[in-house]
């Protein structure tokens, strides 16, 4: 088998235009099953247009987007999460005043199928259906070590925190991919560290293939199988790690750049 039919997504040729400004520029690549790619670039390379593609917040101009084989731009934005896509947001969006628990179930509710008669009647399939969320949320928690605080208000916990229980909120749906869009911004050095073995983490636990946009590049070095490097809209380099560290474009492209 070639190396590109691991690929669960492949981007191809995808174009984006704002008014006169091109955002993406005809960027293509893969990511293979089960590895963590990272998608670096200085502002304004297109990273968050990228992102927002992948999660179906904008339609490109053209280009075309394969996620496990089928068309994922053929799909509505709020059946993304259904199709094994699940995403971080970079500024914590989560239920303040909810508890832990709480916030994780409701990332199960792209899995539940009872519709809203059954709810309102409390039919016996709707308890079947609570209990199963409440299992799969309570085994998350012990998995991402949360369970100390699951009945704890979010509102109370540290960002760092929040960001584990946004990661749980995520994989509580059992995704195929977890998009992360810049975990680290807001992080301290300790939380960063933290966040890298995290990631690493639950890729292993959960076997879930993982995209991070990140402008924190030693995290995506560290944490990265793959790197994508983008200036401008267009793909400079692809590859491992060191590789895309070493490459003289994105070099060029940093330099005089903030690296974090
Ligand atoms: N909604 C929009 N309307 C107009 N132009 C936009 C819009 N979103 C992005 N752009 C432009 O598209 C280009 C790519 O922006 P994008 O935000 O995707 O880059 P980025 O790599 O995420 O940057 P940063 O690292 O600063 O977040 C930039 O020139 C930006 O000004």
């Amino acid at each position: 088998m070639s190396s590109t039919s691991h690929a669960l997504l492949r981007v191809s040729d995808l174009s984006v235009r704002f008014g006169g400004i091109v955002a993406l520029d005809g960027i293509s690549f893969d990511v293979r099953r089960g590895e963590i790619c990272g998608v670096i670039g200085p502002n304004g390379a297109g990273k968050t247009t990228l992102f927002n593609c992948l999660s179906r917040l904008y339609t490109p101009a053209a280009g075309t987007i394969t996620f496990d084989g089928a068309d994922l731009l053929a799909k509505p934005q709020h059946a993304i999460a259904a199709a094994g896509i699940g995403r971080t947001f970079q500024n914590v969006a989560l239920f303040p005043a909810m508890t832990v628990r709480e916030n994780v179930m409701v990332g199960r509710h792209c899995r539940t199928g009872t519709g809203y008669l059954a709810n309102a009647f409390r039919l016996s399939a709707v308890r079947r259906e609570e209990a199963e969320v409440r299992q799969c949320t309570d085994r998350l928690l012990t998995l991402l070590n949360l369970d100390d605080m699951a009945e704890t208000p979010v509102k109370y916990l540290s960002f760092g925190t929040r960001k584990r229980v946004e990661m749980a909120r995520a994989l509580v749906a059992e995704p195929k991919l977890l998009l992360l869009d810049e975990p680290a911004a807001g992080l301290n050095h300790e939380e960063v560290d933290a966040l890298r073995q995290l990631i690493v983490d639950v890729r292993d636990l959960f076997q879930v293939t993982v995209l991070l946009v990140e402008h924190h590049l030693n995290l995506v070095m560290r944490v990265s199988d793959q790197v994508v490097a983008m200036n401008f809209g267009r793909k400079i380099a692809d590859g491992p790690p060191a590789q895309v560290q070493a490459d003289p474009e994105v070099v060029r492209a940093y330099l005089g750049t903030e690296t974090a």
